[in-house]
């Protein structure tokens, strides 16, 4: 399924392509978007069941999820392309260097896991959903994505919008994702460059158990805490977020 995308940015340029996390749309990238694009052709696009994108019938995994980038790549004629992803988004740019290692180019890894579990919480969660939709996480889920200082001094309503306005049923199917996915075994077998980037206060992917095990499992790659910063590490350390990417793709 080619999902809904966003390209901007040179047209000969290196392609990059961002990969949004649970519950978010290609706007979480809004604080990186121009300053990528000057150096980028920049493909921003909704996984599945999120944003533009439709919500086919589920639950959804991995393999489907990652899939759609490769259609999207074929789509827009690229063969090869730079991915950077943010938590699921992170599980879709993992699995792409494991499944496809000459499509992908340079990887960035943001607050994401190759395992997160347990998977109880993933099943509870997405029944949660379809029941309640998810105005009834949002709250905790701004909880997780930011720290206490940021969300007393900015403006997040953006990001609660955002939220609330992802499709109930998309968000449970992509719950089915990280409930089913087990990525560890494979994770070593990444050749692509790699940097990971955590949040040292993220209590959905806590650096020390996810983080520090995706840099320990693949060879060469670079490992970047922030402090501050919680789980939407895009959003929250904006700039060191861009010039991190900025570094690790013109090294
Ligand atoms: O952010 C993701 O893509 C998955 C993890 C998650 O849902 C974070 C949270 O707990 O809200």
């Amino acid at each position: 399924m080619i999902p809904h995308h966003i390209v901007t940015g040179p047209d000969d340029a290196p392609v990059l392509v961002l990969s949004n996390s649970l519950g978010t749309t290609h706007e979480m990238w809004d604080p990186q978007a121009e300053a990528l694009a000057e150096r980028f052709r920049l493909v921003r696009y909704d996984t599945r069941g999120h944003g533009g994108s439709r919500t086919p019938h589920g639950p959804y995994d991995i393999e489907e999820v990652g899939g759609d980038v490769i259609d999207l790549l074929d789509h827009l004629g690229v063969e090869k392309a730079h991915v950077a992803g943010l938590s699921l988004g992170g599980m879709t740019a993992m699995w792409l260097g494991i499944a496809t290692p000459r499509r992908i180019d340079r990887l960035v890894l943001l607050c994401t896991s190759p395992l997160m579990g347990p998977p109880e919480t993933w099943r509870d969660r997405s029944a949660l959903v379809r029941a309640e939709g998810t105005q009834a996480i949002v709250d905790a889920t701004l909880e997780r994505w930011l720290t206490a200082d940021y969300r007393a001094s900015h403006d997040i309503s953006w990001l609660r919008d955002m939220f609330v306005g992802i499709d109930d049923e998309g968000y449970a199917n992509c719950c089915s994702i990280i409930q089913h996915m087990d990525l560890t075994a494979n994770l070593a077998q990444i050749v692509a460059p790699t940097l990971v980037i955590g949040g040292a206060q993220d209590p959905a992917t806590p650096p020390a158990q996810h983080a520090e095990k995706i840099h320990q499992t693949i060879l060469g790659s670079r490992l970047e805490i922030l402090d501050p910063g919680a789980h939407l590490i895009s959003v929250e350390r904006p700039d060191a977020v861009t010039n991190l990417i900025l570094e690790h793709l013109e090294a």
